[in-house]
């Protein structure tokens, strides 16, 4: 008698890599905790930018290497939209124009298929999982309040009329604290663009998913997801089931979990003359870099604090002087220090600080002893990380969604010190405030105290969420339990 075929979880992600490394670490606990129950099929897109792609290329190669059952199918190439006037408006209908070669690719699997797992920026392809016969969920790799968020946003849709920065007062969404405007995400501060409408719809049609996956933890964002579990969210219409299965720290970024016998990198060489706690580690994303007025005020502030720093500092895209990239990636350059930084500014802090004019193993960084505070951009992945090792932050939020992880780092977790950054002002941070909010996480005062014992107690809930038996393992295997029970052959 022939075998029953194993089912497989077929994997739709974006092609960045924030969104694509942690969707595949994800599903490869799933992979690893089932025994061999299930393999995974990766449908990849060919991202928009050569850059992109060869990022993909990379992650495709380490992962086929991986020993694993991870399977790709490559998708046939579309023409990208060329008059999209939005980041995600280009990324969401980039996808879309995918649907009809995702729904072949379903159709054509000659196993069963536990799910379709759709990048966040998918999310109306729950059609397709529902013209087949197959469970849909959708993978959130961002935080649960930005989940709460778009699962409200159709219904602040219908009630809030006007912008949301001309609300007299915040923005109310179940489970989080009033959001003041300008603490908004960016894809919903201009209800004109097409970037707004989009996540709209996309909020939207997360509430057809079978499931939503979150890289977070029920103890990290007890609000948001109770919020959603109740049905708060849109009333009368409960949402799906969500599974925070994380932190999901994403393994395999460039510099990281380098062969041991190799001599250790500039920055962690450094840091390991530096004395316990005391270096400020200043990193923005994938995507932060400043002009020459913004590295003048951060030198002053740096200067004037006292303390130790590493200070990842990148500059403008290539891209500044032409078009941009079409899906937001824009990737800074290699700093020029010579030219971005202020005269004699590295002989004065010799000894005392170390700036970085390119990509850092940020993981490796954070985790090391000497590193006592983190000014971060905000993005999701940095802030896990950061958490994981206990690490108070100063959010600077930069772009996407990082103004709210900034506000709920600060108001609803507790877990860092705010800094004044002007929205208006292209996210700018006077020299003063930045030294201020330096000087509190790093050293005297009651707010940066209260932010280090929160962060520190995150370290061990962090863990504890993913060990056997923790919330986010239990979480899991709810997950794979789910999978098990839909797993079916696709209807033609
Ligand atoms: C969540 O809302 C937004 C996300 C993004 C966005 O887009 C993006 C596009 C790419 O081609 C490559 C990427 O790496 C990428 C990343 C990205 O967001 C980041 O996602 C992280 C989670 O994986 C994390 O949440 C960070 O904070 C995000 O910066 C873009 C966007 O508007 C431009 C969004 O509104
Ligand atoms: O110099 C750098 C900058 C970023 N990162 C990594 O890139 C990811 C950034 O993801 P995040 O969600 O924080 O922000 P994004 O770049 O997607 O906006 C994190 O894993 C960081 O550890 C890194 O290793 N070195």
């Amino acid at each position: 008698m022939a075998a029953t075929p194993t089912p497989t979880l077929v994997l739709l992600p974006e092609w960045g890599a924030g969104h694509l490394m942690s969707m595949i670490e994800s599903c490869k606990r799933i992979l690893l905790g089932g025994g061999g129950a299930f393999s995974l099929t990766l449908l990849v897109m060919r991202p928009p930018t050569a850059e992109a792609t060869s990022d993909v290329e990379a992650h495709v190669h380490r992962e086929a290497a991986s020993g694993l059952d991870i399977r790709f199918h490559r998708l046939p190439a579309v023409e990208p939209p060329t008059n999209s006037v939005g980041v995600e408006e280009f990324i969401a209908r980039y996808i879309q124009l995918h649907a009809p070669h995702a729904r072949d690719a379903v159709a054509g699997m000659s196993c069963p298929v536990a799910a379709l797992v759709l990048d966040m920026f998918a999310s109306p392809m729950v059609d397709v999982a529902r013209e087949l016969g197959v469970p849909s969920y959708v993978f959130m790799s961002s935080t649960g309040a930005m989940l709460a968020l778009m699962l409200h946003l159709p219904v602040l849709h219908e009630a809030v009329t006007v912008e949301f920065d001309e609300v007299e007062g915040e923005v109310h969404v179940p489970g989080l604290p009033p959001i003041p405007p300008e603490s908004m995400p960016c894809p919903v501060v201009d209800k004109k663009s097409p970037n707004y409408t989009w996540f709209v719809r996309l909020g939207d049609r997360f509430m057809d998913a079978t499931g939503i996956i979150a890289n977070t933890a029920d103890e990290l964002e007890p609000g948001p997801l109770a919020a959603i579990a109740e049905g708060r969210s849109v009333p009368g219409r409960p949402a799906p089931p969500v599974y925070p299965i994380g932190p999901v720290l994403s393994l395999g970024s460039r510099g990281s979990n380098k062969d041991s016998s190799e001599p250790p990198h500039e920055c962690i060489a450094w840091l390991d003359t530096q004395p316990p706690a005391s270096v400020v580690f200043l990193c923005f994303g994938s995507m932060g870099w400043f002009d020459a007025a913004q590295v003048v005020e951060i030198t002053a502030a740096l200067e004037r604090c006292g303390h130790r720093f590493l200070w990842v500092l990148r500059g403008p895209p290539a891209s500044e002087s032409g078009a941009g990239a079409p899906d937001g990636s824009e990737h800074p350059t290699d700093a020029n220090l010579d030219e971005l930084l202020p005269e004699g500014f590295l002989q004065r802090t010799t000894g005392k600080g170390l700036v970085w004019p390119t990509w850092a193993p940020q993981k490796d960084i954070l985790a090391h002893p000497a590193v006592g505070g983190f000014v971060t951009h905000g993005g999701w992945n940095s802030v896990l990380e950061s958490l994981w090792h206990g690490l108070p932050m100063a959010p600077w939020p930069l772009y996407a969604e990082q103004h709210l992880n900034a506000f709920e780092l600060v108001n609803d977790m507790g877990v860092a010190v705010p800094l004044k950054v002007d929205r208006k002002r292209d996210n700018f941070v006077e020299a003063a405030d930045l030294e201020r909010a330096v000087k509190s996480l790093m050293g005297a005062g009651e707010e940066g105290r209260k932010a280090r014992v929160k962060a520190a107690n995150m370290r061990d809930v962090c863990r504890k969420a993913v060990q056997k038996g923790g919330s986010s393992d239990a979480a899991l295997q709810r997950l794979s339990e789910a999978f098990h029970q839909g797993a079916v052959l696709p209807e033609m």
